[in-house]
């Protein structure tokens, strides 16, 4: 099945969890980003990102999400590093509240996103059937 999203309201996306580097889990905790997620997600994030393989369809319908819609973490620097900011989007995640967060810097192509969730998602989804609809 192939459909645009242009205009719909809602944008799903289906993919199988795949394990990330375990890096995810540091950058979440910084007090630098928690308090930019409280503010403007409305929820304190389990620490790590749940790394998802989305399909090729869910690629491209991805790619026509306008990045004016998404909301921007910012960068800060800290203990004299510097951290890169991010874009994410409100999403839920089998039925969970969650986000999609696209990093400045990320070591994965468009195959792979990932959530957070102040749900520790890993345990309580299907890992092999994680459909996610994007809040646009
Ligand atoms: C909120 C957030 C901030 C990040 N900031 C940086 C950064 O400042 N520098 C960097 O090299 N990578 C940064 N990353 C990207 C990670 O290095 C990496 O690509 C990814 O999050 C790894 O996730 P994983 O451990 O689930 O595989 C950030 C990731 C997130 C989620
Ligand atoms: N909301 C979340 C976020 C991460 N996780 C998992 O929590 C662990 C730590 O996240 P991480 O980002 O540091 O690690 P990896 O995804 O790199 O393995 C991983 O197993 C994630 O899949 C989860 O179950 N629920």
């Amino acid at each position: 099945m192939s459909k645009t999203n242009k205009g719909s309201e809602k944008l799903n996306l289906t993919g199988k969890v795949v394990e990330g580097c375990g890096e995810g889990r540091y950058y979440i905790s910084l007090e630098g980003y928690q308090s930019q997620f409280i503010d403007k997600l409305g929820f304190k994030p389990y620490a790590g990102t749940l790394n998802v393989k989305i399909t090729d369809e869910s690629v491209k319908a991805l790619d026509e999400i306008n990045v004016s819609s998404y909301i921007r973490i910012n960068g800060f620097d800290h203990s004299g590093k510097s951290f890169f900011g991010a874009y994410c989007v409100k999403a839920e995640v089998n039925g969970y509240e969650g986000a999609l967060i696209f990093p400045d810097k990320s070591r994965y192509g468009k195959d792979i996103v990932e959530v957070i969730s102040p749900k520790k998602l890993r345990g309580s989804i299907n890992e092999d059937d994680v459909e996610i609809k994007v809040k646009l």
